[in-house]
């Protein structure tokens, strides 16, 4: 298996703020996307990947590359999208997309094109007057139109309206379809996630609280209503990450549901009721709030 990217044991100290005991893979052809609150390490650790910062120890490898060495080579086939890159205001589109074409021998001059008319942009305006959702998509547009082998993409619909979120989930998901570009993005939004990824990671205060493949991450979860009292200690299980009572009814969620917790908790006096998928965005926050995923 050839991967896109692999971290392993990154450490990476600010002030007050440590990314730490990082390991991670992406496998080539894969969309991984990376979930966290406000703070969580998501940038840092997306600019580790493009060399624009260190770690403190560990390994940081892109597309067979070992950073820093492999530096020059690697970001040849990155393509980096954040909202601090920086555009120049008094340029239009069309100076960008001249310029990064003549950086970038793998530019594609038609898919640019298309991507000019799906995003609505107007070439001959200078980026000064666009406004935030077309800043955005004129940032996208200069990445994916290179074709990169590796897609970052820090929060990419992060301040858009619906319309221009859809615009650029579509041209996300059009990227998506060809199986030799592999892609992490980051999101604070679970129902971008939800849509685009094939596997999942979450970000806590540094640490990876869970990454695995989307479907059977999302299968392993259940919130579970049950009938009878709360028994003392449910919540240390490994198995489930949260528990509480109200009057007669006791909700759990379950990170690890399998068909032995019914009978095991009819055994603490638990008469299971029913047991629900549950949504990405509550597994987010149980995971977060339990402080892991076993
Ligand atoms: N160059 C730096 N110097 C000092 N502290 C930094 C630096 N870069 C990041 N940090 C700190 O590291 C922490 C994580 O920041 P980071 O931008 O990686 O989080 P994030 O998950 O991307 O957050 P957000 O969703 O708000 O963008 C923050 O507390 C931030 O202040």
């Amino acid at each position: 298996m050839t991967l896109a990217f692999s971290l392993s044991g990154i450490a990476k100290r600010y002030p007050h703020f440590a990314l730490q005991d990082v390991s991670l893979d992406l496998p080539e052809g894969q969309v991984m996307g990376l979930v966290g609150v406000n703070g969580a390490g998501k940038t840092t650790l997306l600019r580790l990947l493009t060399g624009l910062a260190a770690p403190d120890s560990g390994e940081v490898q892109v597309l067979g590359h070992r950073l820093p060495e492999g530096q020059v080579d690697a970001k040849r086939d990155i393509g980096f999208a954040s909202e601090d890159m920086r555009l120049y205001r008094g340029q239009t589109l069309r100076w960008h997309m001249d310029l990064v074409s003549r950086i970038y021998p793998g530019w594609d001059e038609p898919y640019a094109d298309d991507l000019v008319k799906r995003f609505e942009l107007r070439p001959e305006q200078v980026l000064g007057g666009f406004s935030h959702g077309q800043r955005v998509k004129a940032l996208l547009l200069l990445c994916l139109a290179r074709r990169p082998r590796l897609l970052l993409l820090d929060e990419p619909t992060t301040g858009l309206d619906p319309v221009a979120r859809l615009e650029v989930l579509e041209a996300l998901a059009d990227v998506l379809r060809d199986e030799s570009r592999s892609v992490l993005f980051s999101s604070h939004n679970t129902h971008d996630v939800e849509q685009l990824a094939d596997s999942i990671t979450f970000l806590h205060k540094g640490r990876l609280v869970a990454s695995a493949d989307k479907h059977a991450f999302v299968d392993s979860w259940r919130r579970v209503v049950c009938q009878g009292a709360l028994p003392a200690g449910l919540d240390a299980w490994p198995e489930i990450a949260s528990a509480r009572a109200n009057g007669s009814v006791v909700e759990i969620k379950a990170r690890a549901w399998n068909d032995q917790l019914p009978a095991r908790l009819a055994a603490q006096g638990l008469q299971v009721q029913r047991a629900d998928p549950m949504a990405l965005e509550d597994i987010f926050v149980t995971a977060v709030r339990s402080g892991g995923v076993a």
